[in-house]
């Protein structure tokens, strides 16, 4: 589905990315975890074609997507509704753009995950896990191939947090889109993902991949389990032999 070939970035004479490669299957969820700074958004930027790579390739079901916006769903960290529009109506946002909205599959949508009572309120009528889910939908409903969230669940309190991962493996499981799903918690990337890719520290590369073996559909209680717990401390030793001096700049 997605391809990830060799890809080089810079900016002036930084140089962010560098050699890095992988790929996303159709219906995975992949996690990408690294050091801050390593290069996580600029990743997505390029993914999104927001800006140019030097080098190498991105591939969406073998077409180029290089430099060409509207081809990813994306969710950003904080959920980026407009205050003046009702929440159907920043569901329809995107869409609207590209002059295709579909208003009754938005609704369906935020019925589907229980927010009925909420289609025609403003965002500040909502919490921010609330925004958040509204944040995914609009994303969903972008019906792209692939879904890339940035860190989207990183604001929140410990308790929202876990409440949206187990929320959003509801609607993944039944829906299989895949996911590409950048974190800085190691547990929120194992309870999540089919698979984790660790980056090196900037220039990032591809240090690890880890193959997550959990059954789904996924339960709290594997959280507690030894498999979970002995790959959170592989995933935290991966991470800390890349802290170095990343913040050098
Ligand atoms: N448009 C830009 N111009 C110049 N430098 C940039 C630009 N965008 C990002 N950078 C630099 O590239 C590096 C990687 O930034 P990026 O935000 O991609 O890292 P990240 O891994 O997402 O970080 P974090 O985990 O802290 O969110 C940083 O040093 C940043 O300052």
């Amino acid at each position: 589905m997605l391809s990830i070939q060799n890809i080089a970035k810079s900016f002036d004479a930084l140089k962010v990315l560098d050699q890095l490669s992988f790929d996303v299957k159709d219906g995975e969820f992949v996690a990408i975890v690294g050091p801050s700074g390593s290069g996580k958004s600029t990743l997505f930027q390029l993914i999104g074609g927001v800006s140019p790579i030097d080098q190498g390739a991105i591939l969406l079901n073998g077409e180029d997507i290089q430099q060409k916006k509207g081809t990813i769903g994306y969710m950003p960290q904080q959920p980026c509704l407009l205050p003046w529009r009702t929440i159907v109506e920043n569901v329809t946002l995107v869409e609207e753009l590209q002059h295709k909205s579909n208003v009754e599959r938005a609704k369906e949508w935020l019925e589907k995950v229980g927010l009925a009572s909420f289609i025609h309120a403003y965002p500040n009528e909502l919490s921010g896990g609330m925004q958040q889910r509204v944040s995914f939908i609009r994303a969903m409903v972008s019906d792209k191939p692939i879904l890339c969230l940035d860190e989207p669940f990183s604001a929140m309190d410990e308790f929202t947090r876990l409440e949206m991962q187990a929320w959003l493996l509801s609607i993944w499981e039944e829906y299989r889109k895949s996911i590409l799903f950048v974190t800085h918690s190691i547990e929120e990337a194992l309870f999540l993902a089919d698979r984790i890719l660790v980056l090196t520290k900037r220039p990032a590369t591809v240090k690890k991949e880890i193959i997550v073996p959990f059954e789904r559909p996924r339960k709290e209680e594997i959280r507690h389990s030894a498999a979970f717990t002995a790959l959170k401390q592989q995933l935290f030793m991966y991470l800390q032999e890349e802290k170095g001096d990343m913040y050098v700049d």
